[in-house]
């Protein structure tokens, strides 16, 4: 029986194996790795560790792994087998040495966050002939140990019931010991997964490595994006993809790409010069590394795959640029990756020859900031040699004449009329019909193909079929109060709260975890390491709860629109519009954070009088082709359902919300006005003056627009400590109290949250039976 706790590998740790069965730098040092039967304290436990680039993130909970171990039964012994080096003590003084191997194997895979040159490390390079051979056994291994599950269930069974306890063996964690080995026989038989079922994708004609590596994702049948995307481009067709969020966009494109690399391997064109195969444009860098990750997934289960490297901002050029030379798929922001290729003439000639440029979510990446640096790199693509600028002119009328043999593929959830106008480069009002701005991009994006496939999935509705919508009305000022009761009554949904300022977000979370909510924060402001950090913690689970009797919160993510865009974060249910969004797409991709794939989430608007009309608007554009379907009037709230709040029950929450709401804004204000000062301190040394007391107050105090809220920040720079800390006390001493809901007696903190939200959800929240809340 083997036993392998862990029964996949990272997407780091098996891309780490995979470059290096492809020459990639060597990282493994040679050890005697032969399998033998090792005592039970000599197992290699480790530690699950965050990432290297959450290095100072605090761990998995103590939680500890442990690979590649056989379980075997002597008569009535256990003993293990792994291929731990003869003679090496226990875990811990194994620690070091995996800890070790582990930044190795990550050394090519994540490189750091700064861009300063690091010390150039020797890649040992193999055989083109070596790297085929290590896949193929290990594709052998991964059939054995497919089939295993199904013997030991037989053999287990019959087992289980005369196994007796094995005699205990010393270790270092006695926990360990007797959670994990002394109680084997109290185990439960787990169930091997039933092989996924993936008879849907064969109208598809993918090849059989890649139909397997999709069953091994668990994926039973293509969504309809990709059944009606993948054909085409594998038939060599440029597409245009649209489909609702969460609906599988990234296999869309992604299936084809991998199934085209496989194709050219079987070819046998590895004596070829090496270029890469595809350039995938990504609006965000958090999205660009999620891309990458997905697409890593898919290839674990290959017998050879294709090396996947991610250039976005915060990492090293230098390592970069030595991934992108054996890259055979590149995802990466434009301004990153714009920057890169533009000053190497080398990688940009290799990477011209592409099979695939695929642009993902298009609206968003087309404009702003990043519509010249794309620009820029479709332009640079398309230049027959290096120096040379591109024949056709992509701001003239006329028709481009493309001269690569590359596929173009484009997709989002949202084509919108921002895009149109980008696209025409025209001033607002000139809106454009979908046929003028589907050329417009045609022209930009400099397709093969005069007309590119463009594949709407979702013709009808753009948002999720399982989403719930609601909208509660609320005061200007009441909105904390609000996001605030939701929250708390809401405790295991993951929650994500969008805001339309960075500011807010600021706010927001410490005036959510003075509440004792689990509050991160994501926007653009944060450092790269820090943003990544925050999404890690928002996706790992809540710890279990030592208190038995109290609840367990779910974290939530309070974020700018840096987060609306094709995040895939698992189980989030619960998505708050803070301030209601700026555009309807930004709802649709806001909302799309939930009810991915098959899963079910509401999606919750706080709206305060001078939001209705934007939002009444803003609701009927979204669901207009619905109500148009339905025949309903399109003044209807269609599918948007308004929450009645017991107002009786919100009033008890409002001490406690008064009470963080001032702890936090004197707290920012302080922080502020220390920041300040030193700010008009250091100026005036830089100017040599000196500045009194009088005059360093005087200094920045005008009268005109925001000088209200200035003079708020300095009352509240004003508070003493000791005051705040009273303030603090008074919040500790209401969150232990009970809330009387006025309808019966009920606790809403600490004592028994869940008791009241199994009695009282409803009510408190009025008439919501569609939203399920
Ligand atoms: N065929 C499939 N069956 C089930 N789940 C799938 C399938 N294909 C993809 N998924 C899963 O669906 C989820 C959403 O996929 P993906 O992120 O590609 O959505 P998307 O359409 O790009 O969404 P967005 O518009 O928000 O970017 C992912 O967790 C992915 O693993």
């Amino acid at each position: 029986m083997a036993f392998d706790k862990k029964r996949k590998h990272s997407g780091e740790q098996a891309q780490a194996k995979r470059s290096q069965s492809k020459g990639g730098p060597k990282r493994q040092k040679t050890q005697n790795t032969e399998k033998h039967f090792v005592p039970v304290d000599e197992l290699p436990w480790q530690t699950v560790e965050v990432p290297e680039m959450f290095d100072d993130a605090e761990g998995f909970y103590g939680l500890e792994e442990i690979q590649g171990v056989d379980v075997v039964r002597e008569g009535d012994v256990i003993k293990f087998v792994a291929a731990v080096p003869k003679g090496k003590a226990g875990k811990k003084k194994d620690d070091k040495k995996a800890e070790d191997q582990k930044m190795e194997d990550n050394e090519d895979e994540f490189e750091g966050f700064d861009d300063t040159p690091e010390e150039e490390s020797t890649p040992v390079e193999t055989k083109a002939g070596d790297q085929k051979k290590e896949p193929k056994t290990k594709k052998k291994d991964a059939k054995d140990q497919k089939k295993e599950p199904k013997e030991a269930k037989k053999d287990g069974k019959k087992d289980a019931k005369k196994q007796k306890k094995p005699a205990p063996q010393p270790t270092e964690d006695p926990e360990l010991e007797s959670n994990l080995f002394t109680s084997l026989d109290t185990l439960p038989d787990i169930e091997p997964e039933e092989d996924v079922d993936t008879s849907e994708w064969a109208p598809l004609e993918l090849s059989p490595d890649l139909v397997a590596a999709i069953g091994n994702l668990r994926f039973g049948k293509p969504t309809p994006i990709q059944a009606r995307a993948i054909p085409e481009i594998i038939n060599g067709h440029d597409v245009i993809g649209k489909a609702s969020t969460g609906s599988g966009k990234t296999l869309a494109f992604g299936i084809p790409i991998v199934e085209k690399w496989l194709a050219k391997q079987a070819e046998g064109k590895e004596d070829e010069k090496k270029h890469p195969i595809a350039m995938i444009l990504s609006p965000t860098r958090e999205l660009a590394h999620q891309i990458s990750d997905h697409l890593k997934k898919l290839c674990d289960g290959l017998t050879e795959s294709p090396y996947i490297c991610s250039v976005t901002g915060g990492l090293a050029i230098q390592k970069q640029l030595r991934q992108l030379e054996k890259a055979d798929i590149i995802i990466g922001t434009p301004g990153r990756l714009w920057e890169v290729i533009s000053t190497e003439i080398a990688v940009m000639n290799s990477i011209r020859q592409i099979d695939f440029l695929v642009v993902d979510e298009a609206d968003r990446l087309l404009k702003d900031g990043q519509f010249k640096e794309a620009e820029d790199i479709i332009k640079a693509l398309d230049r027959t040699r290096p120096g040379e600028e591109a024949e056709e002119d992509s701001d003239s009328d006329e028709e481009p004449t493309p001269k690569h043999n590359r596929q173009t593929l484009v997709f989002s959830a949202t084509f919108n009329k921002a895009l149109q106008q980008k696209l025409a480069g025209k001033a607002r009002y000139n809106l454009m019909g979908e046929a003028e701005s589907l050329e417009h991009l045609l022209k930009k994006l400099n397709f093969r193909e005069a007309k590119p496939k463009f594949i709407d999935a979702n013709p009808v509705s753009q948002m999720a079929d399982k989403l719930k919508e609601g909208l509660i009305h609320c005061g200007d000022l009441e909105k904390d109060l609000y996001l605030y009761a939701v929250l708390l009554l809401q405790p295991t949904r993951r929650a994500l709260v969008f805001t339309n300022a960075i500011n807010t977000v600021r706010r927001l979370t410490p005036f959510l975890q003075n509440l004792g909510l689990p509050a991160i924060s994501l926007h653009s402001d944060m450092e790269q390491k820090a943003r990544l950090r925050s999404l890690e913690k928002f996706k790992a689970d809540p710890p279990k709860n030592a208190n038995p009797g109290s609840s367990v919160q779910a974290p939530i993510l309070v974020a700018t629109d840096v987060a609306a865009r094709g995040l895939d974060i698992p189980n989030v249910d619960l998505v708050i519009h803070y301030h209601v969004p700026r555009s309807a797409d930004d709802y649709v991709h806001r909302s799309g954070r939930t009810a991915r794939a098959t899963q079910s989430g509401v999606s919750i608007m706080l709206c305060g009088p001078k939001e209705d009309i934007p939002t009444q608007r803003l609701i009927t554009k979204v669901h207009a082709s619905t109500a148009a379907s339905s025949g309903k009037p399109k003044k209807d709230l269609l599918g948007v359902q308004t929450i009645d709040i017991d107002r009786r029950l919100v009033s008890h929450l409002k001490p406690r919300v008064t009470l963080s709401k001032k702890i936090t804004e004197t707290t920012i204000a302080k922080e502020k006005g220390a920041k300040e000062d030193d700010w008009l301190k250091n100026a005036a040394e830089e100017l040599g003056i000196e500045l009194d007391e009088d005059e360093f107050e005087k200094v920045g105090s005008w009268k005109g627009k925001g000088s209200g809220k200035k003079q708020q920040e300095k009352q509240a720079r004003a508070v003493g400590k000791q005051e705040v800390q009273k303030w603090r006390w008074e919040l500790k001493e209401l969150l232990k109290r009970r809330v009387n809901t006025g309808v019966s007696e009920k606790y809403l903190n600490g004592v028994d949250v869940e008791g009241l939200l199994r009695g009282v959800r409803s009510e408190f929240l009025g008439q919501v039976e569609g939203l399920g809340l």
